[in-house]
């Protein structure tokens, strides 16, 4: 970090077609900002940069389907995001957006500029066009089948399935997301970046210079490169985005992964005049926080755009991670599959930090990883209630009880407790190593160790035994404790700043400097604040709410996803009307003994009454069924079930997910009533 005197730290910007979950937060948003903190804490000049990416075909598409503009879709959500980070102290220094007008300006300069200096080649392509539409189909705005793995629904620019990213002409039988419609090949005119010519510059770059990167950004560059490099069309033909800057370019905008990096310029633009010292000066180090499947952009694309205009810096790492799944599923905005933190705000009110603490220690840096609520529950139970948060109550509930709330005098150490105490900077000294190398989750186990330090240290002096024959000891453990107390109070504060400043309250202390962290950060005689409890316990009731929220989640999808059954062959008139359709009434009903579906029915038909034995006791209790009027199959020949002799059928209709419902007429009528 030495040679450099500035750090620019950007955040992937969100997708303004949807709020932010649990997987952008552990993949993104917390690791940058406990770095982010960290920086601010050893005193560094840091320029934390967010904002909503709101261009792109699925905005678009989004806002046709509801019925309202463009602007309606990326306005509702960049406030809902900007809200929630916020409130989860995600402690950006300007939280953005890619619709704002320094943004659309800079980065329709910026292709101007590269315009003008030749850097681009003009092609013209054939691509699909939506007659009924009268547009191009861009992207998203075509669905096919993917050539690689035959999913039916992979979209023009790439394959949800199998993550392969696609030309739109790959598609196997494309069709139009607008309109439904088979689309046509017309010719169109594009600007492409040639990768291909930055391929040698990226090779020596990455491969040789950046050697340090990530396993996984390393080797998803190695093997982009190794494939080989080949031109990227940066415009599009639609209307949503920024107008390609040039003559004969009318209804073209640049392509979303074009514009969207800019944006962390434009971003930084809006929060200083200074911009440039963060973008231009080879003193500033910048740092790009992203997810696994945005590394090709920011690793190669945004590289290359930044190189070919020549004046910026590039970044000196990009520690993507991997995936966070949720439940053993990937988690997915359109299917709703997704813990949402603006919904986790208003659940768990107060609990920023359980969640900053669970997306870290379970970060997916190395592999994708799940997050199950059981696990939350589990940490927060037996890690933050059970050794950070007792090991605090009981230091302060001590001190309060036998010395007045004031931190006690201390006497002669013992050899342990000069141990105790010397762990501290090594504890601070491996967090710090972890979080300089993007090691996250080792930084925070690192951390919760001096929290464990403290724990043992009060279980091994036993100083609630201790206090009836020596209190001159007892006063050097507590002290001894409080200092691990105060030293938490700042080791903690990049990962779980709510409770930071919490503890600070209850020791009434102010914060204490990164550096200064050891002994002695808490004086004898300091007058403590008032304890409360830093976390609480989450009960089984609580979690198990969440879990039936997704089990409606998966229900609703699987409805969602379940297609009627193809038409049957046609019949004549005369078959159906073989059939003897009846409305019947209910007039006893009982379950079959020693079964689980059946329910014996005796059902008044108008004809006679008589017995039926049906399938339905999974899906009605007796009670409920008698007094009802049913549809009757009465001339269907009559067959024995677990020895009762069932005459007819009652037609039932099965819901996708497999319920039973009656077939009832919409208003009384006279049993032995005729359907057809
Ligand atoms: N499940 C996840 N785990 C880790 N990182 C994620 C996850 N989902 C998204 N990200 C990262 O969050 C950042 C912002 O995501 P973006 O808004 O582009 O959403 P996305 O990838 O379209 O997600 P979704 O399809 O769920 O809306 C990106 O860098 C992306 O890689
Ligand atoms: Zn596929």
């Amino acid at each position: 970090m030495s040679k450099f005197k500035r750090n620019l730290i950007t955040t992937a910007l969100p997708y303004a077609n949807g709020p932010v979950h649990i997987g952008h937060l552990a993949g993104v948003y917390v690791p940058a900002d406990i770095y982010v903190r960290y920086l601010r804490k050893k005193g560094e000049d840091v320029a934390f940069i967010g904002g909503s990416d709101e261009h792109g075909v699925p905005i678009t598409i989004k806002a046709q389907k509801e019925g309202v503009t463009p602007q309606d879709i990326v306005d509702r959500y960049h406030k809902i995001i900007k809200d929630s980070f916020e409130e989860l102290g995600i402690s950006f220094d300007i939280y953005s957006r890619t619709s704002s007008k320094t943004h659309h300006e800079l980065s329709s300069a910026f292709f101007k500029k590269l315009y003008d200096e030749g850097k681009f080649i003009e092609k013209t392509s054939m691509q699909f066009y939506d007659e009924k539409a009268g547009q191009f189909l861009a992207d998203r705005y075509i669905v096919g089948k993917c050539p690689h793995c035959g999913n039916e629904r992979a979209y023009g620019d790439q394959c949800e399935a199998c993550g392969t990213s696609l030309n739109a002409t790959d598609l196997i039988d494309p069709v139009s997301a607008i309109t439904g419609n088979k689309p046509e090949l017309k010719e169109t005119k594009h600007w492409y970046l040639p990768l291909d010519q930055y391929e040698g510059w990226l090779k020596e770059w990455i491969l040789e210079e950046h050697k340090e990167w990530k396993p996984n950004v390393y080797g998803q560059c190695k093997s982009w490169l190794d494939n080989g490099l080949q031109p990227r069309a940066v415009t599009r033909d639609l209307d949503w985005g920024v107008p390609v800057p040039i003559e004969g370019a009318e209804g073209k905008v640049l392509y979303v992964w074009f514009d969207a990096p800019i944006g962390y310029i434009s971003a930084t633009k809006d929060l200083t005049p200074e911009w440039e010292k963060y973008w231009k000066d080879p003193e500033t180090r910048m740092i790009h926080f992203i997810g696994k499947d945005n590394i090709v952009f920011h690793c190669i694309i945004f590289p290359a755009m930044l190189k070919a205009d020549g004046s910026y810096i590039l970044p000196d790492n990009v520690p993507a991670n991997e995936f966070l799944n949720l439940e053993g599923d990937k988690i997915s905005t359109s299917r709703n599959w997704a813990v949402w933190l603006h919904e986790y705000l208003v659940e768990f009110p107060g609990k920023q930090d359980v969640l900053r603490y669970v997306l870290t220690a379970n970060a997916p840096e190395t592999k994708d990883n799940d997050f199950t609520w059981k696990d939350f529950q589990t940490r927060n139970n037996s890690e933050l209630v059970a050794i950070y948060g007792n090991f605090i109550n009981r230091t302060l509930v001590l001190t309060q009880k036998y010395f007045a709330n004031r931190v006690p005098e201390r006497g002669e150490l013992t050899d342990y407790d000069k141990e105790v105490l010397a762990e501290i900077p090594q504890i601070v000294e491996r967090v710090e190593k972890s979080l300089e190398t993007f090691h996250f989750r080792d930084a925070l186990k690192e951390a919760m160790n001096l929290a464990r330090l403290g724990n043992k240290y009060l279980a091994d002096t036993e100083p609630w035994k201790v206090i009836k024959t020596d209190e001159g000891r007892v006063k050097t453990i507590l002290n001894i404790c409080l200092q691990i107390s105060a030293n938490l109070s700042t080791l903690m504060e990049p990962f779980m700043p709510f409770s930071s400043q919490k503890l600070r309250e209850f020791m009434n202390i102010d914060v204490i400097d990164w550096g200064k962290m050891g002994d002695g950060v808490i004086p004898a005689g300091h007058e403590l604040g008032e304890a409360g409890l830093l976390f609480e316990k989450i009960e089984d009731a609580t979690i198990q709410a969440q879990i039936d929220k997704l089990l409606a989640t998966k229900k609703a999808n699987e409805m969602a996803s379940v297609k009627a059954a193809p038409a049957k062959e046609n019949i004549q008139y005369e078959d159906f009307m073989k059939m003897d359709i009846r409305v019947g009434t209910i007039i006893a009903a009982e379950k079959v003994a020693k079964t689980k579906k059946l329910m014996k029915l005796t059902v008044d038909t108008g004809i006679d009454e008589r017995t039926i034995v049906s399938g339905i006791a999974e899906h009605y209790t007796p009670e409920e069924v008698i007094g009802r009027q049913v549809s009757v199959l009465v001339n269907l020949e009559p067959k024995p079930l677990k020895g009762i002799v069932s005459q007819g059928m009652i037609l039932m209709a099965e819901n996708a997910d497999g319920t039973l419902s009656f077939v009832s007429p919409d208003k009384e009528v006279k049993p032995g009533s005729e359907v057809r």
